[in-house]
């Protein structure tokens, strides 16, 4: 139920195009994941992938134009979702939009979304993933700037673009959604979302016409005003991620900061709601 993955600290200087470079090298030679930090990225690699030789294929090592040091650790990843990934059966939403992972046969649907979720929430599967596409398919999404809050595997940023929307911020405070994104919008060739590893602190100075927040109760109440502060007028929030009986308690702080209940979606107690802002 586990993988060993050995994970690179590399503190490079000067950083840019250092860490542009080095990625693209570490990439080639057979490194999975990547994570920029502020002096240099982070670079993880499965065990079974790794030999002793590996490095030498990476030239910037040696380059004399860079300052490279690094550090490395042996990290062990609990697959929680393992199992149930290995049961990962394509789901079809609405008959307009199938998400499957990339071993299932390509459906004929108008919007199709390919998700490896790994340790991420996020495959359509859940009520509130479920309900949160429902809404994206209603929705115009043409031309619109949309941060999808607490992204998982980024399906519904990905499905956002797939509908028109440019630029995308995505953003997940969890290391595995961060990475697990990034894989998931290659895999659909999207070329307009930006993913973040982090929380409502990133928000500061950005605006936005749609913000999806698929979380949970508590996170969103906290996090409202900043939604808010961050939604251009006339601009629809999309929440998810808390059951019908914090319905109150949630349109009570929509209200609160001028967004007013437009739509809602129910599911086996879950719910899916739309405000707008005045
Ligand atoms: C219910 S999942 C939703 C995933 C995906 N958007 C979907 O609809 O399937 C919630 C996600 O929010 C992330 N999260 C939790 N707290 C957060 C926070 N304070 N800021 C940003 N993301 C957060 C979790 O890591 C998780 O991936």
């Amino acid at each position: 139920m586990s993988a060993i993955y050995i994970g690179y600290k590399f503190v490079i200087a000067p950083l840019q195009p250092g860490a542009e470079i080095l990625i693209a090298e570490l990439g080639a030679a057979g490194f999975e994941s990547f994570v920029e930090e502020e002096d240099g990225v982070l670079a993880y690699i499965q065990k079974d992938e790794w030999h002793e030789d590996i490095l030498d294929e990476v030239q910037i090592l040696s380059s004399e134009a860079f300052d490279i040091t690094f550090t490395f650790e042996e990290i062990e990843q609990i697959n929680w979702n393992e199992a149930w990934e290995k049961n990962f059966n394509p789901i079809v939403v609405d008959e307009v939009c199938a998400v499957r992972a990339p071993f299932h046969d390509p459906f004929n649907t108008p919007y199709e979304v390919i998700i490896e979720p790994k340790m991420s929430f996020g495959t359509g599967h859940h009520e509130t993933t479920h309900m949160m596409i429902q809404h994206i398919l209603k929705h115009d999404f043409e031309g619109k700037s949309v941060l999808d809050m607490g992204c998982g595997t980024a399906v519904l940023a990905i499905l956002a673009e797939m509908k028109g929307a440019n630029p995308i911020d995505a953003i997940d405070i969890d290391n595995w959604c961060y990475l697990n994104s990034l894989e998931n919008i290659a895999r659909n060739n999207r070329k307009h979302i930006t993913v973040y590893e982090g929380d409502a602190s990133l928000l500061n100075g950005k605006h936005y016409d749609i913000i999806i927040a698929n979380i949970n109760r508590n996170i969103l109440l906290n996090d409202m005003e900043t939604y808010a502060a961050c939604l251009n007028k006339d601009g629809v929030l999309f929440l998810s991620g808390f059951y019908k009986d914090d319905i109150s308690t949630i349109e009570e702080a929509c209200n609160k900061h001028h967004l007013f209940y437009v739509d809602g979606l129910e599911k086996n107690q879950w719910v899916a709601l739309q405000f707008k802002k005045a």
